[in-house]
């Protein structure tokens, strides 16, 4: 008898155990029948049988009692580890059939452990291997789709299916959902076996004869499918992060999922939380960004309908998802940036950065390390290296803005860095490969520049392979009431009030002024409008204060300001009327103000005007 389990054993068919037992035992002189059973509530699953059927209630007795019982010409003996009993006839003497329990118990175990711990070793070696695989994957459906046939093919089950939690929604989500025509079942989160093992974190398994009423059909409604038995485990991750369900639906070779099959699915699902808590990370930055870059594109407005604005979103359009370089020409505020932002949130480098430089507002000594960053200690307040515009530019645009300001050294630095594709940092040695769309802006004559020589012609040519010029807001003839109205609507609903209409003296005031300042000028006067004026009329009188900013110097008392926050309005007021008054010319504005430039913007900076850098 022993031998041959020996041998059984030896050959590594634990699942043969059973049967060479019984086999052994009905060897043995004057016995004729054996029947192995194992309590499986509320049935027995018969394990091994030999000659004549044993009464199962005698089973039961044994296993109720915990010792060898008798009925008629069979005897019954429990095994140790209280699930299993040895039925034998004739009926022997009890001593003698406790020592054939313990005998046949002890190979039982001894077979079963091999059975589990080759199991365990093919399942370790198929999910090691297919982590790798997983690990590499960034597709969602895909990863799912091959979870679910590794679990089919490991588990011999017909179908797989990963319920993943979308706890906002209070939803399950099911994939792969083979019958639906989505390829995604989306059931209640407390719907069902699945719903009861996400709230409890515990392992489920069904079977016909096993709670089978707990199977919610209404599933099966959908997928056109019958589910017979099922084993469900949670998802969650090391630290106890609920994800979802793993489900398992039809065991094809037995009635029901062991137990042993629920241990092997709570292990797999071990490995495959892992994996997913990654992608599910990954997927939800994707998706946040995406949402990001939409929210961005869908700021952007470029109101207007005039020939030259309408001629100019067509150009858009067609240049928009080209790598070309595009020089926009036009006077100060009248929407550069706004149409560079359009072309960069139309291209396929959306979703990379869009950074803007004001070539003016830099002085010329900071440039270099501005455009192409620096490293630790290259210069006295070099006290960490960081990296320039260019790098943090990579993938996606860079608008270079008042570039007709940038000195001839900064303009050979930026020529060799568009050329090369490749930028070294201040103080460093390393060339860095960028990828960036070059998008320029001026206000003033480039061409003209270029004869005085204060441009470079190489540089000019460079820059400019598509010209996108602005019209002044002044001939842009409705479109100027168009925007009036749009920046007026915006404005009054962030400040709580009803838009106020237009008187005709208001609107022909409107017309004759010569909007220096352009769009951001008249932006800028909405938005006092909308806050400083009272009254659902626009009256022409509204408009003469409004437009006069420095002649309501003495409503800063009547407000009440400290006297900080008043010597700040009155800087800004007195920095809006020096640029109003050159039209916009932040040069000559600074040289009327008495200061540098570069100090001008910075000043402009921190007094949160409009007209520094922006970077998104
Ligand atoms: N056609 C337009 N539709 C809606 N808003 C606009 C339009 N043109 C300009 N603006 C708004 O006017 C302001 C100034 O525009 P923008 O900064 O693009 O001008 P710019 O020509 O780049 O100015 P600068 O010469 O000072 O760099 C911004 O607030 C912008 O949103």
């Amino acid at each position: 008898m022993w031998s041959a389990l020996l041998k059984t054993l030896a050959r590594g068919g634990p699942e043969e155990v059973p049967v060479v037992l019984a086999q052994a035992v009905v060897d043995q002189p004057g016995v004729d029948a054996v029947t192995l059973l194992r309590a499986s509530p509320p049935e027995w699953e018969v394990l091994a049988a030999v000659g004549k059927t044993a009464p199962i209630e005698l089973a039961a007795e044994a296993l109720d009692a915990g010792r060898p019982c008798v009925q008629g010409e069979w005897s019954a003996a429990p095994l140790a580890g209280g699930v299993e009993v040895l039925l034998v006839r004739p009926a022997i003497e009890a001593g003698d059939l406790a020592n054939l329990a313990d005998l046949v118990g002890s190979c039982l175990a001894a077979g079963a452990r091999l059975k589990s711990l080759q199991g365990k070793a093919e399942r370790s070696a198929t999910l090691l291997d297919l982590s790798r695989q997983w690990r590499l994957s960034d597709d969602l459906g895909q990863l799912l789709q091959s979870m679910a046939d590794a679990a089919c093919r490991l588990f011999d089950s017909d179908r797989a299916s990963i319920f993943l939690w979308d706890s906002k929604s209070a939803t399950l989500v099911g994939r792969p959902a083979i019958g639906i025509e989505s390829g995604e079942l989306r059931v209640p989160d407390s719907a069902g076996v699945v719903g009861e093992v996400l709230a409890t974190g515990e392992p489920r398994r069904v079977s016909p004869g096993n709670d089978a009423h707990t199977i919610d059909h209404s599933i099966d409604a959908k997928t056109g499918y019958r589910t017979e038995s099922l084993l469900a485990v949670p998802l969650q991750t090391a630290s106890g992060e609920k994800l979802g369900v793993f489900e398992l639906i039809n065991k094809q070779s037995a009635p029901g999922f062991s137990l042993a099959d629920q241990e092997g699915l709570l292990e797999f699902a071990e490995h495959a939380s892992a994996v997913l808590a990654a992608t599910q990370e990954f997927e939800s930055l994707l998706e946040r960004q995406e949402l990001y870059v939409q929210e961005q594109a869908s700021a952007i407005q470029l109101v207007g309908e005039c020939p030259a604005i309408q001629a100019l979103r067509s150009t858009v359009q067609r240049v928009a998802d080209t790598d070309l370089s595009v020089l926009i020409l036009g006077e100060n505020g009248c929407g550069k940036e706004v149409v560079a932002r359009l072309l960069h949130y139309n291209s396929k480098r959306r979703s990379a950065p869009f950074v803007a430089v004001n070539c003016a507002a830099i002085a010329e000594t900071l440039l270099e390390s501005e455009l192409f960053g620096h490293e630790q200690g290259a210069f006295t307040d070099a006290r960490e290296t960081r990296a320039g515009k260019f790098e943090l530019a990579d993938g996606g645009a860079l608008l270079l803005d008042e570039i007709g300001d940038m000195s001839l050294g900064g303009q050979a630095k930026l020529l060799r860095a568009l050329e090369e594709r490749k930028v070294v940092r201040v103080g460093g040695s390393v060339e860095i490969p960028v990828n960036v769309r070059v998008l320029a802006a001026t206000n003033q004559d480039l061409a003209k520049l270029v004869r005085e020589k204060r441009f470079r012609e190489d540089l000019y040519f460079r820059l400019n392979v598509v010209t996108l010029e602005l019209p002044p807001l002044r001939q842009r003839g409705d479109d100027l009431m168009l925007l009036a109205d749009n920046f007026l609507r915006q404005f009054c609903r962030a400040a709580g009030r009803k838009k106020p209409v237009w008187t005709a003296e208001a609107k022909k005031l409107m017309a004759a002024h010569r909007w220096p300042g352009n769009v951001r000028e008249l932006r800028n006067m909405m938005e006092r409008l909308a806050y400083l004026s009272t009254g659902d009329k626009i009256e022409s009188d509204d408009l003469a204060f409004i437009a006069a900013p420095n002649s309501g110097g003495d409503s800063l008392l009547d407000l009440g300001l400290p006297l900080g926050q008043a010597t700040e309005e009155f800087q800004r007021r007195y920095i809006a009327q020096a640029i109003d008054q050159t039209r916009g010319n932040i040069s000559q504005a600074a040289k009327l103000l008495g200061v540098f430039r570069t100090n001008l913007y910075r000043k402009m900076g921190s007094l949160g005007m409009e007209g520094h850098d922006a970077q998104e």
